[in-house]
């Protein structure tokens, strides 16, 4: 069978999913041509990366680099932009089939509305989107006839234990977690633990803000969030299970009480390559899961007393409307300032819940009422730093 190539735009090309997506695409010059590539600062890797695969667009987020990549690349059929709107744009264009959203955090939201609004399959993994906007994202991709590709490890594991299944109901969601470099710490030892020591994942190596996220248990608390908009489930379908070795990615669980399972070894280039192939499955020669060298495959349940987070994004599931959004503005106020050793581990969680306490709700928010919100949010979390400072 001959399949179209697909041109696709990844946005943060430059991060540590964008760069397994161009190795993937390279695995694959048959199926995928890259359309558009995009960094924020990096224009020393963009410039490189656009030597090497020609695409008919780049954007750098600092405008101040603009003209450095223009002139690196001025040799080339490329057209080079700058700034935040011109992501807004490039989605949009004729030559993209697929975006690819592997920028970090709420920057991925107003490209995405954007490429839904103008057709394009989203590939997602960043979960940001959909943590703030899912109640808009979902319903403007349904009525656009948009599909919203998972890459993030534990939604495409769920994904594809629903493939054949979408007459069934689900029960339940089980969202694997690996707990992180700090699984069965204490308090007494978090309170003192260093941006290095939470940097060292066990098993993933990923970008600074989603490893943070990991060691407090954030990560799991947005991919709470966002499997319930994926997958159209409730806050009470949705459990946590503690699996230290990141084989068993997430599982469904059914009406009959059958669960599914997705395992693999913990690669993303995996699900990047399913999101990009969907419906097909490529023949590939990633490493093959060996059982003989896992024979104890693990399982518990997460300390959601020490570890606040996962429960403060429950409670903004639960609570809706804008409060998912003011909790991932927190957030990222709050990894920052710890990254920047401004803040400890422990009052992330304080910086967070305390800004979800002050933020002002708003049940039904329009997409700019979730722009403002998410600035204010920032400016009271930002206030709580300087105010909470070490
Ligand atoms: N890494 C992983 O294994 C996984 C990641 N994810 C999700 O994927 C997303 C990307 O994660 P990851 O690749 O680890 O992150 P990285 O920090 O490694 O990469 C982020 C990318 O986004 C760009 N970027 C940063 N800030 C902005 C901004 N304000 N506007 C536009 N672009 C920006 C960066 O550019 P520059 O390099 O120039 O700074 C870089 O290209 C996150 O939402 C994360 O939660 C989900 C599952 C697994
Ligand atoms: C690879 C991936 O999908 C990450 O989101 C991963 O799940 C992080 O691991 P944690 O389970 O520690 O959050
Ligand atoms: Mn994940």
């Amino acid at each position: 069978m001959v399949v179209a190539q697909k041109h696709i735009a990844i946005l943060g090309s430059t991060g540590s999913i964008g760069t397994q997506t161009l190795e993937v695409i390279s695995l694959h010059p048959q199926q995928f041509k890259v359309a558009v590539l995009t960094a924020q600062s990096n224009a020393v890797l963009l410039i490189q990366q656009a030597l090497e695969f020609l695409p008919f667009h780049v954007v750098i987020g600092d405008e101040s680099q603009y003209s450095h990549v223009k002139q690196a690349l001025a040799h080339l059929p490329i057209e080079v932009h700058a700034g935040a709107k011109s992501l807004e744009y490039v989605v949009c264009l004729d030559e993209v089939d697929v975006v690819l959203t592997a920028l970090v955090g709420y920057a991925g939201l107003l490209p995405t509305v954007r490429a839904i609004e103008a057709k394009k399959p989203i590939a997602l993994a960043n979960k940001e989107t959909l943590v703030v906007a899912g109640a808009l994202i979902m319903p403007l991709a349904a009525k656009m006839g948009v599909p919203i590709l998972p890459v993030d490890s534990e939604h495409s594991a769920i994904f594809q234990c629903l493939m054949g299944e979408s007459h069934n109901p689900i029960e339940k969601v089980i969202l694997t977690a690996s707990g992180g470099p700090f699984r069965s710490w204490k308090r007494e030892q978090l309170a003192k633990v260093t941006r290095e020591q939470a940097l060292k994942h066990p098993n993933w190596t990923m970008g600074a803000k989603i490893t943070i996220d990991s060691a407090s248990l954030m990560n799991k608390g947005l991919e709470v969030i966002e499997a319930a908009w994926l997958f159209q489930v409730k806050a009470s379908q949705i459990d946590v299970v503690v699996h230290p070795q990141s084989i068993v990615h997430s599982l469904v669980q059914f009406q009959d009480g059958s669960i599914k399972a997705q395992l693999g070894l913990p690669d993303m280039k995996l699900p990047i390559q399913f999101a990009l192939a969907y419906p097909n499955r490529l023949e590939v020669d990633f490493p093959r899961f060996n059982f003989a060298a896992y024979p104890n495959l693990t399982f518990e349940e997460p300390d959601m007393a020490t570890f606040r987070n996962l429960g403060l994004a429950f409670e903004a599931l639960d609570k809706g409307g804008n409060m998912p959004c003011i909790l991932n503005a927190a957030n990222e106020i709050a990894v920052a300032a710890f990254l920047a050793d401004k803040i400890g581990f422990l009052e992330m969680s304080d910086l967070i819940s305390e800004t979800m306490e002050r933020g002002t709700f708003l049940e039904n928010p329009t997409l700019e009422d979730y722009v403002q919100s998410d600035q204010l949010s920032r400016e009271l979390a930002t206030q709580w730093v300087v105010n909470n400072s070490k």
